[in-house]
């Protein structure tokens, strides 16, 4: 593995049961990348970021992690369920729960741990939302929570899973303004499942499309140009 990726993987099939999702997969993720990961419902998207993120093992092949990332240094921002909408805890403590995977057995915060969760509240521009409920959020406060919370587990990868999903299309954007500071200017790599192409298209640096069809990986000006893509041409150029 080389010193600039972080994940890689080879020839990897994965899926349930014995029976696969996806197979023949070959990609790489290396530090600062935006890859965008589209494809039909039910293609295995959301398949294979719990391939990325350890959580299932793959049927064959090697999915190798970079040491840094170890010990699970991934920020991760899962599809959004009913009962977490309804989680009754403040911000702070939402947030600084990212923080639980890095501290081994220790139950108690540090000052370092509530200063970089308070950091984070802040990078994203909800500080002032520190002691709210988080039940009582909008959907588009409760995203910027749970990506603040992401960013305390991060420390160069963050793993979005449909992150827009029942924001407004102004919150939406503000959305992809974060994630566009963040990997500009703070050089964390970005791994984001999105249905919603004409926006992710303008920061991602790589697609990856998955289809019925196979897989296709390269710049978002060739996914464009490709059969898969370019159907979504005109739609970006509209
Ligand atoms: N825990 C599971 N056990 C068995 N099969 C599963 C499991 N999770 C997903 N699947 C199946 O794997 C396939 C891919 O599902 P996955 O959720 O990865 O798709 P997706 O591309 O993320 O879909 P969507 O766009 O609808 O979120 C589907 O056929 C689904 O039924």
């Amino acid at each position: 593995m080389k010193d600039n990726e972080l994940i890689v993987c080879r020839d990897v099939s994965l899926g349930y049961e014995g029976k696969s999702v996806l197979t023949d997969l070959d990609l790489t993720i290396a530090k600062g990348d935006y890859l965008c990961v589209v494809g039909d419902n039910g293609s295995g998207k959301s398949t294979l970021m719990r391939g990325l993120l350890g959580l299932i093992q793959p049927q064959s092949g090697t999915i190798e992690h970079a040491p840094a990332l170890k010990h699970g240094a991934i920020g991760y921002l899962p599809q959004q369920t009913r009962a977490q909408r309804d989680f009754p805890a403040t911000v702070l403590e939402v947030v600084l729960s990212g923080c639980l995977n890095r501290q081994g057995l220790y139950f108690f915060y540090t000052p370092a741990q509530r200063s970089e969760a308070m950091m984070n509240l802040g990078k994203l521009g909800i500080l002032e939302l520190k002691d709210a409920c988080y039940r009582d959020l909008s959907g588009g406060q409760q995203q910027r929570v749970l990506l603040a919370r992401a960013l305390c587990a991060a420390s160069q990868l963050l793993i979005l899973d449909e992150p827009i999903t029942g924001l407004d299309p102004a919150a939406a954007q503000d959305l992809y303004k974060t994630l566009a500071y963040l990997n500009q200017k703070e050089g964390m790599a970005i791994v984001m499942v999105t249905h919603d192409l004409k926006a992710a298209l303008k920061s991602a640096r790589t697609v990856l499309h998955i289809g019925r069809k196979g897989l296709f990986t390269g710049t978002a000006s060739d996914y464009l140009a490709s059969p898969q893509g370019r159907r979504f041409r005109e739609e970006l150029e509209s």
